[in-house]
């Protein structure tokens, strides 16, 4: 695709905010605004006194045009609220702008044909997502994938797994035993299945069993660190598939044995490599301890996005305009809080592979 350069993309951002932003008349022709473009983002610069008022609510409609506008060139990272940077070397009437970061170009999928020759081609430790965006394995505290049935929730964490599983020591827990029981039998992974002739509350006792001693790995590797701060340890993973229906007809007693003990996996695991791989239709705080939520640093939403959906998992994400969602078979919103990574909501799509 044609790069667009940025005395051309800020021409077509001037235009598009003159024609689009419809703030009383003002333009750059009446000398209301300028717009300053940059490697990283754009900068809307207002000449205050203005006839408009710089809030949140101008911000998300300049977003939204310039979103639309500069698609498939960037990709504008959402914000929460208005932006602000101060220009200290201007004039009092020019000294503060809102920034718009981007991305350049827009999420491409990965496109697996031979899935052996693609991680032998991929360094240690990392987990490449889309064409332009990686993970590192360490960098992940816990990560929670939504996603409506259908949407590919079930090929997205195998694409995981298959990524993962030389490096990391894999755990799973699979109610519905579908894919990732196939998955870990084939890969002689240890798989944690419902037994016909046992009770559900039965099933997460065992689930309880597992908790228990990936809190014996924590503690474990928490006296490793107290002798010796560097020490490093593989990554320990638990997966949990189907988390919603795994609670649904359980006692409450079992349900909050359940829940503290994924609490405190959640919040000892992220400084011991332990971490958890947690899956379901639906997250709330009925499926999951709002607790566990805020240690997650890594968010997937796939399939069905709209503010319902994503109120739980990406509570940052106040309107959902602008963010332009990729059509198709796994694809979504994908939020990662590693430090490395703008921090913000972006648009998802999961590698498409064959056979593994
Ligand atoms: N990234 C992708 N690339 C290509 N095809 C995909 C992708 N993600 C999902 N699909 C296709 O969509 C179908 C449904 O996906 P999947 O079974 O993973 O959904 P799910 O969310 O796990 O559904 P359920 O909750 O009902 O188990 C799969 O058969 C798969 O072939």
């Amino acid at each position: 695709m044609k790069h667009l350069g940025l005395e051309e993309t800020r021409t077509l951002l001037v235009q598009s905010l003159n024609m689009g932003l419809d703030i009383r008349g003002e333009t750059t022709f009446t000398n209301s605004f300028d717009v300053i473009v940059s490697e990283d983002g754009f900068q809307f610069v207002p000449r205050i006194p203005a006839g408009y008022v710089l809030d949140d609510a101008l911000y998300q409609r300049i977003f939204g045009i310039a979103s639309g506008a500069l698609y498939p060139y960037y990709t504008m990272l959402k914000q929460n609220g208005a932006y602000f940077v101060p220009l200290p070397e201007n004039s009092v009437h020019t000294a503060r702008a809102f920034f718009f970061p981007w991305l350049e170009g827009i999420p491409t999928r990965l496109d697996i044909t031979d899935m052996e020759k693609f991680k032998s081609g991929i360094a240690e430790g990392v987990l490449p997502v889309m064409a332009n965006l990686a993970i590192s394995i360490g960098d992940i505290a816990h990560l929670v994938i939504a996603g409506n049935s259908g949407a590919g929730k079930s090929y997205a964490l195998t694409y995981l797994l298959e990524m993962m599983k030389e490096q990391t020591t894999l755990k799973i827990v699979d109610p519905k035993m579908d894919a990732p029981t196939r998955w870990a039998e084939k890969n002689d992974v240890d798989v944690l299945i419902p037994d016909g002739d046992r009770s559900q509350n039965d099933f997460v006792n065992l689930v309880c069993d597992l908790l228990s001693e990936a809190l014996q790995v924590v503690r474990t590797r928490q006296l490793a660190l107290k002798d010796n701060a560097r020490s490093q340890f593989t990554p320990y993973i638990l997966v949990i598939d189907e988390l919603l229906a795994l609670t649904s007809s359980v006692s409450k007693s079992m349900k909050d044995t359940f829940f503290g003990l994924l609490s405190q996996v959640a919040l000892l695991g992220r400084a011991t490599g332990v971490k958890l791989i947690l899956l379901s239709q639906r997250f709330d705080a009925n499926a999951l301890p709002v607790v566990v939520r805020e240690q997650a640093n890594v968010m997937i939403q796939l399939g069905n996005v709209n503010r319902k959906t994503t109120q739980f998992l990406l509570p940052d994400l106040s309107n959902l305009d602008g963010i332009v969602i990729p059509p198709g078979k796994g694809t979504g919103l994908i939020q990662i809080i590693d430090g490395k990574h703008p921090a913000n909501v972006m648009p998802l799509l999961m590698p498409t592979y064959g056979e593994v």
